[in-house]
């Protein structure tokens, strides 16, 4: 998975939910409204650092990808761009890098 894999994700998830509920767990969710969503992220990530903590790696990356997935569908039900969580992660990475600059001794 690299940048663009998330961006298709992105837009296919913002295609479906206006889909058939019957026939998109996209539009299902979406159906049962942003709490459904919010605490299947949840579920999630518990799943997440329990296979993390005791399962296989196989596991721990099915658990990771079903964590990315539904995150991805709480950002677009909230209308969230991942664009802009990618942009605060490279807003941070600058910030550790000035961060390490400042800390560097001068000569
Ligand atoms: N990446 C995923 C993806 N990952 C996980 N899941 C679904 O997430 C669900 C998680 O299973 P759970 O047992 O936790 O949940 P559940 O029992 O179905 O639901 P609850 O009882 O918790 O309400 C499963 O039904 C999986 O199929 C996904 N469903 C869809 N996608 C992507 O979304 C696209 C659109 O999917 P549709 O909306 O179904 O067309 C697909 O092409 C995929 O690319």
């Amino acid at each position: 998975m690299d940048q663009s894999t998330l961006a298709r994700l992105e837009a296919t998830i913002a295609a479906r939910r206006s889909a058939d509920p019957d026939a998109s767990y996209v539009a299902r969710l979406h159906a049962k409204g942003l709490g459904k969503i919010a605490q299947k992220v949840g579920e999630e990530g518990v799943e997440t650092v329990i296979a993390a903590l005791s399962g296989s790696a196989d596991e721990l990356v099915g658990e990771a990808a079903d964590l990315l997935f539904h995150l991805m569908v709480l950002l677009g039900a909230r209308d969230v761009p991942l664009a802009r969580v990618l942009a605060e992660l490279d807003r941070r990475e600058g910030l550790s890098g000035l961060a390490e600059k400042a800390a560097r001794p001068r000569d």
